[in-house]
């Protein structure tokens, strides 16, 4: 079985990469990811000024996954610019950069800085992050977000990607693909981020498990599996000449596979990841080459997208 994917102008020897904000804000993290089994690592999502976040506790697991409100905690711009000017990306497993200014201004000064620096990293602009109080996510008002996208494609010269919020309607599908089909340097959207705005109840304090918000925040886990699969089998389908990263609800070899049958070209594990730490990457690596073994696919080009209908 063989695991590598080729996509973009970067070699993966496998197609696992840590979801932004997991296990990637501070150079420890990224560096213990760069030693794990991951295909490529992410940073976490940076602005232009670092940034505390929101006040704790802002991040919760259960029995089906986990529940966040970070508050787009992170060093700002210029500290994974940094990490990304000292990598060696000639000889180690590729780096991509998550993007998430607090402004159009914000994001267009990160992003001509970052094609200023001219490195062989993959951008990923987030387009939502659900947990910046009062402020709306980009990707579900579509008139911003192909604003923002046609700004940002003249200041960022090179393919680059987006972190899409779930969408929960064909019509809505059918919108944001056709922003995102209109913007050429689109290379990959990453579906799904969390989904935004869930209350988790603890039932036996009668009360919520994070402190913003009241207790609202981002789901991730067992419960969006559905929800990302279907985000990422609809913009594959809309979006044929671009790829799509898989992310939500990956726990082993079986949720992987079906990002990819659905037509991930390569996926991002979030919660496990938190949860379990870096060695989750390699038992999941290792199950999903089990599961092609069980089933005759020697590589993932072999399924990809092939997922069959009634
Ligand atoms: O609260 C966060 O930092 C956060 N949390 C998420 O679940 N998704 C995001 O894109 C972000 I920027």
């Amino acid at each position: 079985v063989d695991l590598a994917v080729a996509w973009l102008g970067i070699q993966m020897d496998n197609p696992l990469i840590n979801a932004s904000g997991v296990m990637c804000r501070t150079v420890e993290e990224l560096e213990a990811l760069r030693h794990s089994a991951a295909g490529a690592l992410i940073t976490k999502s940076c602005t232009l000024e670092p940034r505390k976040g929101n006040p704790e506790p802002r991040y919760a697991s259960t029995a089906l996954g986990s529940i966040n409100s970070m508050g787009l905690p992170n060093a700002g711009y210029r500290y994974y610019l940094d990490y990304a000017r000292r990598y060696d990306h000639e000889h180690d497993k590729p780096l991509l950069m998550s993007v998430s200014g607090m402004s159009l201004e914000d994001n267009l000064e990160m992003m001509a800085a970052f094609d200023e620096a001219a490195l062989p990293v993959l951008v990923e602009l987030n387009l939502s992050c659900p947990n910046l109080p009062g402020k709306p996510q980009i990707g579900y008002d579509f008139e911003a977000s192909a604003r923002l996208l046609a700004e940002v494609s003249k200041v960022y010269r090179r393919p680059f990607g987006v972190k899409l919020p779930p969408y929960f309607d064909p019509v809505h599908f059918g919108e944001m693909a056709d922003v995102l089909d209109g913007c050429p340097s689109i290379g990959f959207v990453t579906c799904i981020n969390s989904i935004g705005n869930g209350l988790v109840i603890d039932l036996e304090r009668e009360s919520v498990v994070i402190r913003p918000k009241d207790g609202l925040g981002g789901i991730g886990g067992d419960y969006v599996l559905p929800t990302a699969l279907a985000n990422v089998r609809e913009f594959a389908r809309r979006l044929p000449g671009r790829h799509v990263i898989g992310c939500g609800g990956i726990r082993s070899g079986r949720e992987a596979f079906m990002h990819i049958l659905a037509g991930a070209t390569v996926v991002q594990v979030g919660t496990c990841l938190y949860e379990e730490g870096p060695a989750c990457l390699t038992r999941i690596r290792d199950e999903l080459v089990c599961l092609m073994q069980d089933k005759g696919y020697r590589t993932l080009a072999d399924f990809r997208g092939c997922l069959r209908t009634l």
